[in-house]
C-alpha cells in the first residue's frame, strides 16, 4: 500500500520515501498539539485555534473511494486530483481559515481512511471532532447503504453534540447515478442532519459544505444567547437555491 502524498504541508517531497506516522491516544493527551508543533514549529497553549479567532476540527468520513481526499483538496487548493486512486492510510490533515461574518474561523480538517482495516485508528480521533462530513458516492449504492453503519459508529465514538452533514459526492457523474437525490435527502431527514449533493471534481457545493459547518460552529461558540440561532438547514437550502446549477432537493 502506497501512502498518499500528504504530510503536514502537503506536496514537495519524494513519495517513494514517504513514511506516515499515526498519532493514537485518548482525547486531550496532546495529539493535535504535537501535530501543530510539527506543522507550525510552535506550541499554542489552550487550543490550536489560538492563532486566529476560533478554530474547530472537522472530520471527513465515509467508505473508501467516495472522494474524501479529493473533496478536501478541492476545498483547500481548488484543484481536483484525478487519475489513479491512492487510498489514504490512517489519517491526514489540512488547515484552512475561512471568514465567517467577519470572524476568522480556522478549520483543521482530518481526512480519514475509509478502508475497514484503519477503522480502529480513526475511532481514536472521533471525540476530538466538532463536526463530521459523512460522504457517500452517488454512483455506489453500497457506499450509500453503509451510511447507516457509519452513523451508528458516529453515535458510539463521537461527541454527543457533534455537527453532522451528509454529502452525496460525485454528483457530476450523472450517467452512473445509483442513488437518487431523494433517497439521500430522505435518509438525512430521518437522522435530522443537513444534506446536499457535491462534486469534488467540479467543486459544486464543496465550499458551501465547509462554510455551513464553520457558521454553525462559530455561532455555537460565539453567539450571544439572545440572538436568533443560526439554522444550518435553512442556510444550506437558501445557498443551494442561489446557485442555479447545483440546486438539489
Ligand atoms: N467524477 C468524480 N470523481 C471523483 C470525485 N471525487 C473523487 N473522485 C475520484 O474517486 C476516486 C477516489 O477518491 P478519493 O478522494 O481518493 O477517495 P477517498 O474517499 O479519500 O478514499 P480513501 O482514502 O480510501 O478513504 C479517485 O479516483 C478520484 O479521482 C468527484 O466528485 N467526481
Amino acid at each position: 500500500m502506497e501512502a498518499r502524498a500528504a504530510g503536514p504541508g502537503g506536496a514537495g517531497y519524494n513519495e517513494a520515501l514517504l513514511h506516515k506516522t499515526i498519532l493514537v491516544g485518548d482525547s486531550g493527551v496532546g495529539k493535535t498539539s504535537l501535530l501543530v508543533q510539527f506543522d507550525q514549529g510552535k506550541f499554542i497553549p489552550g487550543s490550536f485555534s489560538a492563532t486566529v479567532g476560533i478554530g474547530f476540527t472537522v472530520m471527513l468520513l465515509g467508505d473508501s473511494g467516495v472522494g474524501k481526499t479529493c473533496f478536501l483538496l478541492q476545498f483547500k487548493d481548488g484543484a481536483f486530483l484525478s487519475g489513479t486512486f491512492i487510498a489514504t492510510v490512517g489519517i491526514d490533515f489540512r488547515n484552512k481559515v475561512v471568514a465567517v461574518d467577519g470572524v476568522k474561523v480556522k478549520l483543521q480538517i482530518w481526512d480519514t481512511a475509509g478502508q475497514e482495516r484503519f477503522r480502529s485508528v480513526t475511532h481514536a480521533y472521533y471525540r476530538d471532532a466538532q463536526a463530521l462530513l459523512l460522504l457517500y458516492d452517488i454512483t455506489s449504492k453500497m457506499s450509500f447503504d453503509n451510511i447507516r453503519a457509519w452513523l451508528t459508529e458516529i453515535h458510539e465514538y463521537a461527541q454527543k453534540d457533534v455537527v453532522i452533514m451528509l454529502l452525496g459526492n460525485k454528483a457530476d457523474v450523472s450517467s452512473e447515478r445509483a442513488v437518487r437525490t431523494e433517497d439521500g435527502a430522505s435518509l438525512a431527514r430521518e437522522y435530522g442532519v443537513p444534506f446536499m449533493e457535491t462534486s469534488a471534481k467540479t467543486g459544486m457545493n464543496v465550499e458551501l459544505a465547509f462554510l455551513a459547518i464553520a457558521k454553525e460552529l462559530k455561532q455555537r461558540a460565539m453567539q450571544p444567547p439572545d440572538e436568533p440561532r443560526f439554522q444550518i438547514h435553512d442556510y444550506i437550502e437558501s445557498q443551494k437555491k442561489k446557485s442555479g446549477c447545483c440546486a438539489f432537493a
